[in-house]
């Protein structure tokens, strides 16, 4: 079944006389359980496209349907109990609270939701041992090295169970092993969980080790690549 359904798509920008077309009539169907690439030059669209989907930013024509609810009819409340309920999203730079410990930028996020103190502290451990943090729940972010900032990032991420991760360039601040390691420990997730991710980057591991991946140029899609 599919998850996503981005139909023809557009996304203008206007910054003074001057329209950018940052999307033009994309579309897209994604299955659950992919682990997809967007790559594409710098201002092709990329992150237009997460944004869009992460309904953090709002189309000028077309349609996207997530698990076939159309995201136009959703108002802004909705908008955030989706974000909230579905929506994981990974940073290229982390965008941890720098005043929470690692557990703590991690539980918050439950605390946002129905869930008992005892549960939520369940799963917070288990989800900082999954990623390799186990004895650093008590670290500030800048305790900790790019590496770990991630993996913390990536916890946040997961502890909701989302459907779809969203991760915008996640490897771009690290050296390419810290990077390597952060690439595994998601495609451990999406196996495991069979959580959809779907990242934006201009990382060649990434693409290499993508299930699919989608090449962006001037804000249209030119190749869609299957890998296995
Ligand atoms: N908020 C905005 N206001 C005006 N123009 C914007 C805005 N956001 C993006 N753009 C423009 O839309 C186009 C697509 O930008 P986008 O950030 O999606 O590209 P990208 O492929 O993610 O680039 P990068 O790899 O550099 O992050 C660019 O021309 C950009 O300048």
């Amino acid at each position: 079944m599919s998850i996503i359904r981005i139909e023809k798509v557009s996304r203008n920008y206007k910054t003074g006389a001057t329209l950018v077309k940052a999307l033009k009539k994309v579309s897209l169907t994604i299955e659950a359980g992919e682990f997809l690439s967007i790559a594409g030059p710098s201002g092709s669209g990329k992150t237009t496209l997460l944004n869009l989907i992460g309904c953090i930013d709002e189309l000028d024509e077309g349609e996207i349907f997530i698990n076939d609810t159309a995201i136009s009819s959703m108002d802004k409340i909705e908008k955030t109990a989706f974000r909230r309920n579905n929506l994981g999203f990974i940073f290229q730079t982390y965008n941890l609270i720098p005043v929470l410990s690692a557990y703590e930028n991690v539980s918050f996020v439950l605390s946002l939701l129905d869930i008992s103190e005892r549960e939520i502290k369940r799963r917070t451990y288990e989800v900082l041992m999954e990623v390799g943090l186990e004895g650093m729940e008590d670290r500030r972010p800048s305790k900790l090295s790019g590496g770990q900032q991630q993996r913390v990032a990536i916890a946040r991420a997961l502890v909701k169970n989302p459907q779809i991760i969203l991760a915008d360039e996640p490897t771009a601040n690290l050296d390419s092993k810290t990077g390597a390691e952060i690439l595994k420990l998601m495609k451990r997730m999406n196996e495991k969980y069979h959580t959809t991710f779907l990242f934006s980057t201009h990382d060649q591991m990434i693409m290499d080790y993508a299930s699919r991946l989608v090449q962006l140029h001037d804000g249209a899609i030119v190749s869609d690549e299957r890998r296995r």
